[in-house]
């Protein structure tokens, strides 16, 4: 939370995305017994658990409440299951036809879980440890929801932008909507702060990037702020590259996440005198682990000395991870 306030720290603090999963044997033994993935994300108690497991395991700064992006399609009446192995899948929406079949307003309801997750955690978790909240940016969750599934390049979704702008305007407007109200929800809730997750910002040309995009984005951040002023926000736009200067600049974020392709040196030179930043560990450095993995690291952190930084890595911890290897990587983060 310094950090986010603009604070220069001797060490930076650290968290990893997805640093609860299925690196972690304590996690899948949960997950073994919890039914489907929504499921866990919808129970309160075991949800919490592997939320707090990496925080015992390696004591890290902060703590991301487990649960999943496409939890708010799910409470806007979509479809949507997770098949073991082949990753989400959802009903396409793909015109307004099928829009008007979804709810116009979130269901908070529908959520009570993740806010009595975040309630629980906030009274288990130490109190030097910062509980982040999150949810997806309004075009990476479009995406998933026209494409139903993961894709390469959110062609489905890219093509309807050209086809059908008032399609994607409109469900880019209510997921802006929808994304402020759960927010917000989750701050009351206990989060002390919250990280957007733009993880398809790579896919978007330019003229998309500030509609689709940026703009959104901005109106759901202005939108939390109005309601809660004292909110800090993280937003991590994957593959934005060069355009995330322009984010620094519109001083929409309190930090700004860098994913792995990021040049550090570029990101102290342009971004960091405008905005604290976080990042940006290729996670497969993370599972190489070795010398490499001292060097990504000790880059990282000599490139980010003396200026807000938030140790991370550039994308989600992969499954292969070894323990040891991130034991390592917090050794050399912290100093000792
Ligand atoms: C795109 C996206 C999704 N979910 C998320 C994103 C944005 C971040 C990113 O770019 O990675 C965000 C997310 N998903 C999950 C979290 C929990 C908090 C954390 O530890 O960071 C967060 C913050 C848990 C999860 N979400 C998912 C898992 C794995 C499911 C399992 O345990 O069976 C976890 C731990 C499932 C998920 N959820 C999603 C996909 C594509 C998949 C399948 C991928 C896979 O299988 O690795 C959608």
């Amino acid at each position: 939370m310094r950090v986010l306030a603009g604070e220069a720290l001797p060490r930076p603090p650290v968290w990893l995305m997805r640093q609860a999963g299925r690196y972690l044997p304590e996690y899948r033994a949960v997950r073994a017994q919890a039914g489907s993935f929504l499921d866990l994300c919808y129970n309160p108690a075991l949800a919490t658990e592997v939320t707090l497991q990496p925080i015992r395991r390696f004591g890290f700064d902060a703590a991301i409440l487990f649960s999943d992006i496409l939890v708010v399609p799910h409470a806007l009446g979509q479809d949507v299951r997770f098949t073991e192995g082949e990753g989400p899948r959802l009903d396409p929406v793909t015109g307004l036809a099928d829009l008007a079949h979804l709810d116009e307003e979130l269901d908070l309801g529908r959520l009570s879980p993740v806010f009595e997750t975040l309630q629980r955690l906030r009274g288990d978790l130490p109190g030097e440890t910062t509980l982040l909240g999150f949810c997806g940016a309004p075009w990476t969750v479009a995406s998933y929801m026209i494409a139903g599934k993961s894709t390469p390049d959110q062609a489905p979704a890219r093509v309807l932008a050209y086809r059908d702008p008032v399609f994607i305007e409109r469900l880019i407007d209510r997921l802006v909507t929808a994304s402020v109200r759960y927010l917000v929800a989750q701050i009351d809730a206990g989060a002390d702060a919250v990280q957007i997750f733009e993880s398809f910002a790579g896919a978007l040309p330019p003229a998309l990037f500030d509609r689709l995009s940026l703009d959104p984005v901005r109106r759901l951040v202005e939108g939390v702020r109005v309601a809660r002023p004292q909110a800090r926000v993280i937003v991590f736009a994957r593959g934005a590259g060069p355009r995330l200067e322009v984010l620094a600049k519109s001083g929409i974020a309190d930090a700004v996440g860098l994913d792995w392709a990021v040049d550090p040196a570029w990101a102290r030179d342009v971004l960091q005198p405008l905005r604290p930043v976080q990042g940006n560990l290729d996670p497969l450095a993370l599972v190489a682990g070795g010398r490499a993995l001292d060097e990504a690291v000790d880059a990282i952190l000599a490139a980010f000395a003396g200026r807000p930084h938030i140790f991370n890595l550039g994308h989600g911890i992969l499954p292969e991870t070894p323990i040891s290897h991130v034991e390592r990587m917090l050794r050399r983060v912290r100093g000792d």
